[in-house]
């Protein structure tokens, strides 16, 4: 399969976002994000990972400021022509239970008016699927599975860009460690601009080129791995940076 055009840069721009009367689950938030880049959003629950993750593909609309790809402001045209542009994967990935698997994929370019079945079965390829599940159900199928046909779905209308909110979450470590490699292999080969929330942070510091640490809805480090592994990015960044950090040293100490 052709490589697809390298990804856009994800620029915010005083990007704030408050629900109700509660405190700003984004708040002020100003960062570039350079094409082709692999970037990691960590932080504990609530400090609004996903909220500032939908911005991008408008499943948030934000009530200051404003997002741009390249040097488009995503709020600018139809919100199905963005959304075509941005690959989505999240945890619980919404698979249609009574489409197949090959349907699922293929759903995208349908909804757009050019249905593609070879398409469909390529992206299997690409994530690793073997044709025979193309006509399976999703029930039918393994999580890890489930969430390469989520990946195959977000990315069959060539994205440049793939936003990915937990998309490990409920799986075993070696599927999520296998899926995670793929992921990454993908977005190398298909010169993706790739944004991950993930509660891992050695998920982040192995996957990711740059590690964006927010707290209560602001980006409180902005790091690479090698960078935060030498003890930069400040606190909170090292609170998250401890945790594999000493599993690993409880390990090597078990090992003798
Ligand atoms: N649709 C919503 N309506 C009201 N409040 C919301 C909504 N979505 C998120 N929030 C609140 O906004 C804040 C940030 O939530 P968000 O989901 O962005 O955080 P997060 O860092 O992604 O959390 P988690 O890691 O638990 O998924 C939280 O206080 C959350 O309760």
């Amino acid at each position: 399969m052709p490589a697809l055009s390298t990804g856009p840069a994800v620029g915010f721009e005083q990007v704030g976002k408050r629900y109700g009367d509660a405190p700003p689950a984004v708040d002020d938030v100003s960062l570039t994000i350079a094409a082709g880049s692999f970037v990691a959003l960590v932080g504990t629950s609530g400090s609004g990972k996903s909220t500032l993750l939908k911005t991008i593909n408008r499943l948030v609309i934000p009530d200051a400021g404003r997002v741009m790809l390249d040097d488009k402001d995503v709020a600018a045209g139809p919100a199905p022509a963005l959304r075509r542009s941005i690959g989505y994967v999240f945890q619980d990935v919404g698979l249609f239970p009574h489409l197949t698997v090959a349907e699922n994929v293929a759903l995208p370019l349908k909804l757009a008016g050019a249905p593609d079945h070879t398409r469909a079965l390529a992206m299997l390829d690409l994530v690793e699927l073997p044709h025979v599940l193309a006509t399976r159900m999703p029930a039918e199928l393994s999580g890890g599975q489930r969430q390469r046909v989520g990946v195959a779905r977000a990315l069959v209308t060539r994205p440049g860009l793939l936003l990915m909110d937990e998309p490990f979450g409920a799986l075993d470590p070696v599927t999520r460690e296998s899926l995670a490699g793929a992921v990454r292999r993908l977005h190398d080969e298909l010169r993706l601009t790739t944004i991950m929330v993930t509660h891992d942070m050695a998920e982040a510091l192995l996957l990711a080129t740059r590690v964006l640490v927010m707290a209560a809805g602001r980006v409180v480090s902005d790091a690479t791995p090698a960078a935060l592994l030498a003890g930069e990015g400040g606190d909170v960044a090292q609170a998250l940076v401890a945790v594999p950090r000493d599993q690993a040293r409880r390990l090597a100490a078990l090992a003798g």
